[in-house]
């Protein structure tokens, strides 16, 4: 199922150690499924309010299921008394983390059903529901299985920053699909950014608004990059070389794609994505911290080369260029 359901995360998720492999998996495909109702826009909102904020309920209860979802994702949903079956099997101190996350994760979905993310602070808050919490759900499960010190059991802010990495430069990335979704755009872009280059936040779509697009893009990957020095410092503390690499992986691509994206006006065209020999190259010889500072060296070092040629017509240049050096 997970092969099915998930192209990246499964290939990280199965190379972790038997104690916590099941106890992860299991993770994923529970916040799958409730992200899955969050996406689906032909759910109502009256039913999909409620059930986002019941799920961790539904997790426990073999004969749930639902029609919903695209792609792969509709047979997670139709044959999920499957994955409740593995849920009950797995040690009772992993469910209770999986249970907790959910519910935290479907309350902070549920609050933004009804509400567009306008502030960076809410641009935080909804990035904090949908990834910070796994992030801090995972080193819950790392402490549990003792692969990794008790300290990680409340690492709750640094954690918070591995997932707020992940999923801004998802949202950074994924414009163009995102608002040319039907029937309706859900777009996460903060409108107290994008509202300062566009009324519209479509109108980067077009070519005469060139500038305007890459003075945003531009703001918003140099905000992300503020995660950067917190998720070096977490990934610092681990100790498992197995979990180290399930971590440091996808923040390798994480980067790769911001430095990608960076005054890349791609991002509005088309879609944006790490060439597979680009990153096979960092992820095959990923085993250390020394690997990981050379990773991240070699993209913020790409941002900084860019950022200087533009300190004359980008504002948020010489930000960039600090942020690229807080991470080298
Ligand atoms: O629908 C889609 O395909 C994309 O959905 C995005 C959205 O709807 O915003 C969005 O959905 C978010 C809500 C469901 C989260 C599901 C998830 C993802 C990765 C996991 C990895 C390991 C264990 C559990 C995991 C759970 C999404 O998938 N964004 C990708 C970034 C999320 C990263 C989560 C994350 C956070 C910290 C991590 C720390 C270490 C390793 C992996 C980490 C992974
Ligand atoms: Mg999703
Ligand atoms: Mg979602």
């Amino acid at each position: 199922m997970l092969n099915r359901v998930s192209r990246s995360f499964a290939v990280v998720i199965q190379s972790l150690p038997t104690e916590l492999r099941d106890a992860v998996c299991l993770f994923y495909l529970v916040l799958r499924a409730l992200d899955t109702v969050e996406d689906d826009m032909a759910v109502a909102v009256d039913v999909k309010v409620p059930l986002l904020r019941v799920f961790h309920e539904k997790i426990y209860d073999r004969s749930w299921k639902m029609s919903c979802g695209y792609g792969p994702y509709v047979d997670l949903m139709q044959q999920y008394p499957l994955v409740t079956d593995a849920f009950l099997r797995i040690k009772p101190m992993y469910q209770k983390v999986i249970a907790d996350i959910t519910r935290r994760m479907g309350e902070g979905m549920a609050e933004f059903i009804e509400k567009e993310v306008l502030t960076v602070k809410e641009y935080d808050l909804y990035c904090h529901y949908v990834a910070g919490l796994v992030g801090i759900g995972l080193s819950q499960l790392f402490a549990s299985s003792q692969l990794e010190s008790e300290e990680f059991a409340n690492m709750e802010d640094l954690a918070n920053h591995m997932g707020l990495f992940l999923q801004k430069t998802n949202i950074i990335r994924d414009y163009l699909e995102d608002i040319n979704e039907e029937p309706a755009p859900r777009m996460f872009w903060p409108k107290e950014v994008w509202g300062r280059y566009a009324r519209r936040l479509d109108a980067f779509k077009a070519p005469e608004n060139a500038a305007a697009s890459l003075g945003c893009l531009n703001e918003l990957v140099t905000d992300a990059l503020r995660h950067a020095p917190h998720s070096l410092a977490y990934m610092a503390k681990l100790r498992n070389h197995d979990v180290f690499r399930f971590c440091a992986i996808p923040q390798v691509m994480a980067i790769g794609t911001l430095a990608l994206c960076y005054n890349n006006r791609g991002v509005f065209t088309g879609v944006v994505k790490m060439r597979r020999g680009e990153t096979a190259k960092y992820v095959q010889q990923l085993c250390t911290m020394a690997d990981l500072h050379q990773a991240f060296d070699r993209f913020a070092g790409s941002i900084s080369a860019r950022a200087s040629e533009l300190v004359n017509t980008d504002k948020n240049a010489k930000l960039a260029l600090r942020r690229a050096a807080e991470i080298q």
